[in-house]
């Protein structure tokens, strides 16, 4: 038996075998020729049989695969033997090329011609370049890359995993994921909640772990076992056998009734359509980079007023949060922004973007404002990446220009937090990017997994901000508008990854929060805890954590006073 400690990010407690993630497929030699042993029909007879092998398996793949990943694994297996990309490999291979660099420089031809079509062939460039890397690992004799593949239940392990990985994960193969790198905030960890799968990141231990490992994974605590005893075997068949949690009723409130909306955070229609589903009671966040991610040029303004409309559709008559364009560090869009800059945090992102790049922003707004025009839905518009009063009143001033009445802000950086009070009293509402203000606060980079305990939501001091933003808020709040009998509320909502956090979400409550926006998949578990607090409850969990001198002090302190966490397997 052996212990090893990460982050916990995804509660739940499984056993199963380990199988790790591959590494990269590394790119063969750029002057890669064949040698005196094989000839030009040879090497391309050798490619035809790799594409088929990996088009066989791909299909083997998809057979008993569910979901999303199953139509990703079709899609791929038809690519892996599409004429066009062994025609251009043909090529290569015709001057001598070896196979295995033939396809490679075949794969990125194929790839930014698809690219250059845009729209439907644009999105297939992953394909492509995915079926590229599976064909040198079979000529090459290496691993395939990506999620492995295997008939039964695993626990995969592995560095990090990729947002291009999100597709082929299917939770019915994939029942627990451990990884050495990654923080709270990481690709992973998003995933695992979106897919309610335990998780523990930042466990460097894990890069040690063979596959076949037995590993009892416990997602709140962060524990993994490797080769795990009969306490460990106990716990994880009482999670099995837990109470299963009722769907969120769609209305969000505390045991005494006091309201907080619980939203969806999503990133297309097709997110939009499952969030409503899934009871959301409307949108706090439509991430509208990731409609457009891998875009080298600004989307017209036809495919941004399709894209929002769609997600407009799903929510008539409810509240819909867009947040412009938050292009920039994790979250690179090329027509944006600039490859080059040495601190893409601290650079030109979000909102700065309207410096760098005059008129996106502009069009944005104007895009937003016709998709508005044609749903029911109750539009707001927040911008990220605010750091002063002066970008707040900006920011509001194009939105009044653009027709959009509900201008907000993204309050993710500590300046902001601090002088809410001076910005809320330039826009109408704020929502907390938690990810980015602990980022922002502790100074650790969100991806990096070896600072993942800085970079953790509990945190005191990031708490500390979220309540100075509140009372901010609610101080703008009379402040603007001293004529009346009763102050315009200015909302304060939370749509970072602390808000999924059921714990956290009632501290966030007791802090003075309005809305809480999350992956929906969290919904239920943040829906159900929430309605066991009373408001006065919540308010002294949120002195409990405030007083706390440690972010795991926090945690520890608010859950032991929670339990109903335990009783719900959280
Ligand atoms: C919600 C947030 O935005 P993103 O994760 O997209 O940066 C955040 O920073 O908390
Ligand atoms: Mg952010």
């Amino acid at each position: 038996m052996r212990t090893i400690k990460g982050i916990g990010v995804s509660a739940g407690r499984v056993l199963g075998p380990s199988l790790r993630m591959p590494p990269p497929v590394p790119e063969p030699e750029a002057d890669a020729r064949f040698g005196a042993d094989s000839t030009v029909d040879g090497e391309k007879a050798r490619l035809k049989d790799a594409a088929e092998e990996v088009r066989a398996d791909l299909r083997h793949r998809a057979e008993t695969a569910s979901g999303d990943a199953k139509a990703v694994l079709d899609a791929t297996a038809m690519m892996a033997t599409d004429p066009m990309l062994l025609k251009a490999a043909g090529k290569h291979i015709n001057a001598g090329m070896a196979a295995d660099r033939a396809i490679w420089e075949a794969g990125l031809e194929v790839a930014a011609m698809l690219q250059s079509l845009g729209g439907y062939m644009a999105e297939r460039t992953q394909d492509v370049l995915d079926v590229r890397a599976r064909i040198v690992a079979e000529l090459d004799g290496l691993p395939a890359p990506g999620i492995p593949a295997s008939d039964t239940p695993f626990i995969l392990v592995a560095e990090e995993l990729a947002p291009a990985d999100t597709a082929t994960l299917d939770p019915a193969k994939v029942i627990g994921l451990v990884t050495s790198g990654g923080g709270p905030q990481s690709h992973t960890a998003i995933l695992a909640r979106a897919l309610g799968l335990p998780a523990v990141v930042g466990a460097p231990d894990a890069d040690s772990l063979s596959d076949g490992t037995e590993l009892y994974v416990d997602g709140a605590t962060g524990t993994v076992v490797a080769e795990p005893g009969a306490s460990e075997r106990e716990a994880a068949s009482k999670y099995a056998s837990r109470v299963s949690l009722p769907p969120f009723s769609g209305t969000g409130t505390t045991s005494d009734g006091h309201r907080v909306p619980l939203l969806a955070n999503v990133g297309s229609g097709k997110d939009a359509k499952a969030a409503a589903a899934a009871g959301a009671e409307g949108i706090g966040l439509l991430r509208t980079e990731f409609c457009f991610l891998g875009r080298d040029s600004e989307p017209t303004q036809e495919e941004q007023v399709t894209a929002y409309g769609a997600v407009f559709e799903a929510f008539p008559g409810r509240k819909v949060v867009v947040r412009t364009l938050d292009a920039g560090a994790d979250k690179p869009l090329p027509f944006l922004t600039d490859a080059t800059e040495p601190n893409p945090a601290l650079g030109v992102r979000g909102f700065r973007t309207d410096r760098s790049s005059p008129g996106v922003l502009g069009r944005q707004l104007e895009a937003i404002a016709i998709a508005a025009g044609a749903h029911e839905a109750d539009v707001w518009v927040m911008a990220p990446m605010i750091s002063t009063a002066e970008e707040a009143a900006d920011f509001a001033v194009q939105c009044t220009g653009a027709g959009l009445a509900m201008p907000g802000v993204m309050i993710e950086v500590p300046a902001a937090a601090l002088m809410a009070e001076a910005v809320l009293s330039r826009v109408r509402f704020a929502s907390l990017g938690t990810n980015d203000l602990t980022q922002y606060t502790m100074a650790a980079d969100r991806q990096l997994g070896t600072l993942a305990t800085l970079n953790d939501p509990w945190q005191p001091a990031v708490l500390q901000l979220i309540g100075r933003t509140v009372e901010g808020a609610r101080a703008a709040e009379t402040a603007a508008e001293p004529g009346q009998a009763t102050a315009a509320i200015k909302n304060v909502g939370v749509c970072g990854e602390a808000a999924a956090d059921p714990a956290l979400a009632v501290v966030l409550t007791g802090l003075g929060v309005n809305t809480l926006s999350m992956t929906p998949r969290a919904l239920a578990s943040v829906g159900a805890v929430l309605a066991t607090v009373s408001l006065a409850e919540a308010q002294d969990l949120a002195s409990v954590a405030l007083s706390a001198h440690t972010a795991a002090e926090a945690r520890s302190a608010v859950r032991s006073r929670l339990p109903v966490l335990e009783e719900l397997g959280l």
